[in-house]
């Protein structure tokens, strides 16, 4: 058994680096929204703006795909759209089911933005038998007793678990034992799943530590006068305060 996040190799089979295939989705976003407006070819530096990557990291990336571009005109959106959507295993459509319909589960059902990058969510799970039948996004939720039958018929091999952190182990095994292969976990808990397994685990207020990790550095910065351009809130208000009611000060510092 192993137990934690996602332990595949740094590398792909393919040779393709786990941190690439981690930015890949950030391309396709990118890429799909110029598709969108019909823009034809993108240069790597407007791409690597949009995408919010560095440009040469995005041309190393994409030559793990191949794609090379073309001096002075760049790569080809619609043809890039589909290599890293087939990189992604996105060009056939992937069965779903959410076990946990609360308010995260609910609200997950409700986003529309599975269906159009090819996640069909097939169904929806909980053991509150309240619940059964009850329709959210459209679809009537089904019980929990039924979620190995559900696996089979549908063939689903991604399971969301947005239980409570107490139930998210049992439920775990049983998507495996009935299936599944890759499990998004959004609940507190660090699940041990079999080798072959792939778990990715969401969690929103890590991300959020982060963020006061640097709001912390961003206020010390400034605290030391070491160049920060924009004021923390934190300060401003401290400055508003030792200015009086009318105080104010600007929200980029002059250089
Ligand atoms: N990762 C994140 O960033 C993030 C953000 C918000 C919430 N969460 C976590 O997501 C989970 C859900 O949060 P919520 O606010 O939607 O909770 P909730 O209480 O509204 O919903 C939980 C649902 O799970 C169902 N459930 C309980 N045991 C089950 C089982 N064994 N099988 C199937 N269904 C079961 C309950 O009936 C309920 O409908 C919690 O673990 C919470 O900590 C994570």
């Amino acid at each position: 058994m192993a137990t934690g996040r996602n332990h595949r190799p740094a590398t792909r089979s393919r040779g393709i680096p786990e941190a690439t295939v981690a930015r890949l989705p950030l391309y396709l976003r990118a890429l799909t929204a110029l598709s969108e407006r019909s823009v034809p070819t993108v240069s790597s530096e407007e791409l690597a703006a949009a995408a919010g990557v560095n440009s040469a990291k995005l041309r190393k990336d994409f030559s793990y795909l191949g794609s090379y571009g073309t001096r002075g005109v760049g790569y080809d959106v619609e043809y890039l759209v589909y290599q890293i959507s087939r990189e992604l295993g996105l060009t056939q459509d992937w069965p779903v089911v959410i076990v946990g319909i609360g308010n995260l589960g609910a609200a997950l059902a409700n986003y529309g933005g599975f269906a159009s990058r090819g996640f069909r969510v097939a169904a929806l799970i909980d053991a509150d038998p309240s619940m059964t039948g009850k329709q959210v996004a459209g679809m009537g939720v089904s019980h929990v007793d039924d979620l190995e039958e559900i696996i089979q018929v549908n063939g689903v091999s991604i399971g969301v678990i947005t239980t409570p952190g107490g139930a998210a182990q049992q439920v775990c095994d049983r998507l495996v034992a009935a299936g599944v292969t890759s499990i998004l976990n959004f609940a507190p808990t660090v699940l041990t799943v079999p080798e072959g397994v792939d778990v990715r685990k969401v969690d929103l207020s890590i991300e959020l530590q982060i963020l006061a990790f640097h709001e912390q550095r961003k206020a010390a910065d400034e605290l030391a006068g070491n160049g920060a351009r924009v004021p923390t809130a934190a300060r401003r208000r401290a400055a508003r305060a030792d200015e009086g009611p009318e105080g104010d000060i600007p929200a980029v510092m002059p250089a």
